[in-house]
């Protein structure tokens, strides 16, 4: 069984517009954040959903509201979209009607078309579709077929943008009502279509062919209601496969209308601007719209619904057609959309109270089809469900394993992968740590070799030499580790140079664009107090250049030790090559040659006596006496000892070539050294020329940043001189402001009073009339009191738009003097040769829109009193009030009161005039003398 549910509404807030902007409009709707609520002055409404201002985001109206109702017109119900609001307010975009075939621009008609061609593309195996589309206009209280291909040519209306009002060609179309009380158009066309682009070629024709015009509230604006109706017949083919739950399809034909209504926005001619033609179009709208709220009114109350009260659906063409729409057949969505600016507060208000109402209005949809079928099909679904029940219990679930398994192989190759990387990178690390390690052996081990060679040098023993080694070692492995250490931190010292010398750059660069971006962000807390920004800057400015030159005296003293050590190695190194070149080489060179001579001869010599005292030993006989044994003896002794002797020198005459060879290698390596001590030589003057670089640099940075703060304050001076002018300036003109803003709020408490006067007067006259008195006493008393409700509620519109063209006034100077800045800017002038000083000028924008800020709050008070005030007006209307007049003396009296009253009035209003034009050149007064100073300062 079907039970009634009530109308879902949601609200739409636009974000401000460009227009809007330029009048310096600021947003006067706040949302409840988390909750479906907005706050406009003092009212609070609650909705079903929110969109946009910091609600949910407006792209998901489609997928919280439009979507369910898709999904219903599948099983058969009827459905509505209703866009609701004030002109200009978002309807057309929100809708998507403007829709030219060019994507979708995120309005609902063209997801709607996306969603239903999807499902029906997934359903067409088990279900037959049939889809009908319409799209009419009411356009000045006449239905207007959109898709005529008759009056496809349209003529051009006034106004300056295209407008197609209704031309020769159109014929309008009758409502008529069918047996069972449902309404039908005569002779609507109904296109069958097939396809999303079918249907969207329709959509785009249709809204080429709606009256649109231009407006002073909207370019684009709509002129007519639009209802583009999607009609979903549906037929269950054979059984479903495709998985999709429309249990409700069965034998029977389901039937479903989809009506998507973009109505045109509600206006005010004094807001428009309208005149003639477009001024009719407007009485046209709001004569729909108010029908359309009278409905809502008289559905949304509780008390009227219960006792059967009358909906007044016959009283315009719209409430007609949409008379399913609301409180019939139908699940309906209602958006309403509402701008968020200031000026409009009054109109959003009004839509907001609508469309809260609107919440209260209950529908009862059934699914649309022949009621015999119905049992079939609840039967036929339970057997689906039950085969689905099976299907499940059978465990047709192993796609989802198999897809499960896959998923974790994959997982698996990536951890091992990964875990492979990660050994590799170790690997690598390793493999980087030895080679590292094995270059710093070998230079110690080449170092020591040179060592051992300037020991060699020296005239050092091996003994002594190799004694030594051991300590030397330790000794130079200390130093190569060292060397490398500082090798490291001057490669670290050069790349932290490089950062900082880039960041310094980048931040030279960006300053100025930064500054920039600041003041375009926040022109008003820029200029908040141009003194403390002045101190602001100071203190910034003092931090960062405590902060440059702590990192430059850090980076000088890091270079210097850098230098030190450089000096150091250096001195060691010429220390080294001193020994090596300290022994004039030459010389040792020739000294060991000669010694090798020496040697030589020495061991020829000997040799030339071996040679004779082996000949004298031959010569002496073998058989001869003792002495010539003895002297044998004697020979063969001296032989020995000249050979040892021999021997020896030729020892000898090793050692010396030994030393020969090792003292050539020191001088390789001494050459080496040479090399080397020329490298750290050039080293360290690259050293020498960065330090007086960077110092240089340094100096420069300071000279312009002391240059700059001079620069500022001296211009925080005399902004600070200026902005005291300003402020005193601002001071008299909030009090001005604060002085209107009460009698503001004087006059609209005093309407207030009025109302509820108006109230109890409407009370007692209606009683006064149900006892069937003369009760004429009582409508006169009456009527005194609405004309005077309506003086006040004249001066609150007066004053309420005199406050409108106020923020307008300041807005435009507002745009005008940030242009002026920005030009100046551009040009890179800190002074126009004919305008404000910068600071001056800040704080002039920041005054203004303070100002503004101030009216805003002002408006929404009074928006929020005109419109309870309206409100009266429609429901204490003295129509009624009449039917007091019982005879023609009642009638006379009365003619003679209102002639009186008549002229009471005019006498009331040319004072009023009187004193409007004495407010008025006060104002002037005032104006002039603001901008005889503001002439003044400049
Ligand atoms: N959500 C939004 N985001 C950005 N701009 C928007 C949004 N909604 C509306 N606008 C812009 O606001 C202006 C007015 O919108 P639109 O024509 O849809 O208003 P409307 O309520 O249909 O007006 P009318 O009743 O006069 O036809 C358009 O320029 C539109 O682009």
């Amino acid at each position: 069984m079907d039970t009634p549910e009530c109308v879902r509404v949601a609200v739409n807030i636009r974000p401000l517009i460009t227009p809007e902007l330029l009048l310096g409009c600021t947003d006067c709707i706040t949302v409840i954040p988390g909750e479906p609520q907005v706050q406009i002055g003092s009212h609070s409404f609650t909705y079903d959903y929110v969109y946009g201002s910091k609600g949910s985001p407006s792209s998901t109206v489609y997928d919280e509201c439009v979507a369910p109702l898709v999904d219903a017109i599948f099983h058969g119900y009827n459905a509505t979209v209703l866009a609701y609001g004030q002109t200009g307010s978002g309807k057309t975009y929100t809708m998507g009607t403007n829709y030219n075939g060019e994507g979708s621009n995120g309005g609902i008609i063209p997801k709607v078309m996306e969603s239903i061609f999807k499902r029906v593309e997934k359903m067409k195996d088990s279900t037959e579709y049939l889809i009908r589309i319409s799209f009419i206009e009411i356009f000045k209280e006449e239905v207007f077929d959109l898709l005529d291909p008759n009056s496809a040519i349209q003529m051009k209306g006034e106004g300056t943008s295209v407008s197609k009002p209704a031309g020769p060609a159109r014929v309008p179309i009758q409502i008529r009502e069918t047996v069972n009380g449902g309404i039908t158009l005569a002779g609507v066309t109904e296109a069958e279509v097939r396809t999303k682009e079918e249907m969207g070629s329709y959509l785009s024709r249709g809204s080429l062919s709606r009256a649109t015009g231009s407006t002073n509230m909207n370019s684009q604006s709509s002129r007519s209601h639009a209802i583009f109706t999607i009609t979903m017949e549906q037929k269950k083919i054979a059984c479903s496969t495709s998985g999709e739950d429309i249990d409700d399809v069965g034998d029977d034909i389901l039937c479903a209308k989809l009506h998507l209504v973009d109505l045109a926005g509600s206006e005010r001619a004094k807001r428009t601007c309208a005149v003639g033609m477009r001024l009719k179009e407007g009485i046209h709208i709001n004569k729909g719209l108010l029908a359309l709220g009278n409905v809502i009114s008289a559905l949304g109350d509780e008390k009227k619904r219960k006792e059967g009260g009358h909906v007044p659906y016959r009283d315009s063409k719209l409430t007609r057609l949409l008379q399913d729409s609301l409180g019939g057949n139908s699940k309906t969505v209602m958006i309403a959309c509402v701008s968020p600016a200031d000026t409009n507060a009054e109109e959003t208000l009004n839509t907001l109270k609508y469309a809260n109402r609107a919440r209260n209005i209950q529908n009862k949809a059934i699914i649309n089809r022949d009621p015999m079928a119905a049992q079939m099909q609840r039967m036929r679904a339970q057997i689906e469900q039950l085969q689905a029940e099976l299907l499940f219990y059978r465990g047709d679930a192993s796609s989802p394993f198999d897809e499960l398994q896959i998923l974790k192989h994959k997982i698996c190759l990536l951890e091992a992968s990964s875990a492979e990387l990660q050994r590799e990178l170790q690997e690598r690390r390793v493999t980087c740590e030895i080679l590292t390690q094995r270059a710093i052996d070998s230079q110690v081990d080449k170092d020591k070799l040179i060592l051992k060679l300037e020991g060699a040098r020296k005239g050092k023993s091996w003994d002594e030499i190799d004694s030594n080694s051991d300590q030397d070692y330790d000794l130079v492995k200390a130093y190569v580790s060292k060397i490398q250490e500082l090798e490291g931190e001057l490669s670290l010292v050069k790349n932290h140079c490089n950062s900082k010398r880039s960041r310094y750059v980048n931040c030279v660069e960006s300053d100025d664009s930064k500054l920039h971006s600041t003041n375009e962000l926040f022109p008003c807390l820029n200029e908040l107090s141009s003194d403390c920004d002045t101190i602001a800057v100071d203190v910034s400015d003092d931090a960062d250049d405590d902060e440059k030159e702590l990192k430059h005296s850090s980076l000088q003293e890091k270079l210097d030790r850098e230098l030190k050590e450089l000096d150091r190695k250096l001195e060691q190194k010429e220390a080294e090559m001193k020994c090596y070149t300290s022994a004039d080489t030459s010389v040792l060179k020739q000294h060991y040659e000669k010694k090798v001579h020496e040697l030589e001869l020495q061991k020829r010599a000997l040799q030339k006596e071996i040679e004779e005292l082996r000949h004298n030993l031959a010569n002496i006989p073998s058989a001869s006496d003792d002495g010539a044994q003895k002297l044998k003896d004697t020979y063969l002794q001296k032989l020995n000892v000249l050979e040892a002797q021999v021997s020896e020198l030729k020892k000898k005459q090793d050692a010396q070539a030994q030393l020969l060879r090792q003292k050539q290698k020191s001088d390789e390596a001494a050459r080496r050294l040479q090399d080397e001590v020329q490298r750290i030589k050039s080293q360290k003057v690259q050293l020498q020329h960065k330090i007086k670089q960077e110092s240089e640099q340094f100096r420069l940075w300071k000279a312009s940043r002391e240059k700059e703060v001079l620069q500022l304050k001296k211009e925080g001076r005399r902004n600070e001189y200026e902005m005291h002018k300003l402020l005193a300036l601002n001071q008299r003109q909030k009090m001005v402001v604060q002085r209107k803003t009460e009698e503001a709020n004087m006059v609209t408490k005093r309407l207030k009073e009025l109302l509820e006067s108006r109230k109890a007067s409407s009370r007692e006259t209606s009683s006064a009339g149900n006892g069937h008195g003369p009760g004429i006493q009582a409508l006169m008393q009456a009527i005194e009191h609405e004309l005077e409700v309506t003086v006040r509620v004249h001066e609150v519109r007066s004053e309420y738009e005199r406050q409108m063209e106020e923020r307008s006034r300041m807005a435009m100077e507002i745009a005008r003097l940030k242009e002026e800045a920005e030009m100046l800017r551009r040009s890179n002038l800190s002074d126009g040769p004919d305008s404000m000083s910068p600071g001056a000028r800040n704080s002039r924008i920041f005054a203004l829109e303070n100002m503004l800020a101030t009216s805003s709050s002002t408006l929404v008070s009074m928006a929020s009193q005109l419109s309870e005030a309206e409100e009266h007006e429609r429901v204490f209307s003295g129509r009624g009030r009449w039917n007091q007049i019982r005879s023609l003396a009642d009638a006379k009296n009365l003619m003679k009161f209102l002639f009186n009253l008549a002229s009471s009035s005019r006498c009331l209003l040319r004072d009023k005039e009187v004193d409007c034009r004495e407010k008025d050149s006060e104002i002037r007064d005032l104006k002039e003398k603001v901008v005889k100073r503001i002439w003044n300062w400049i």
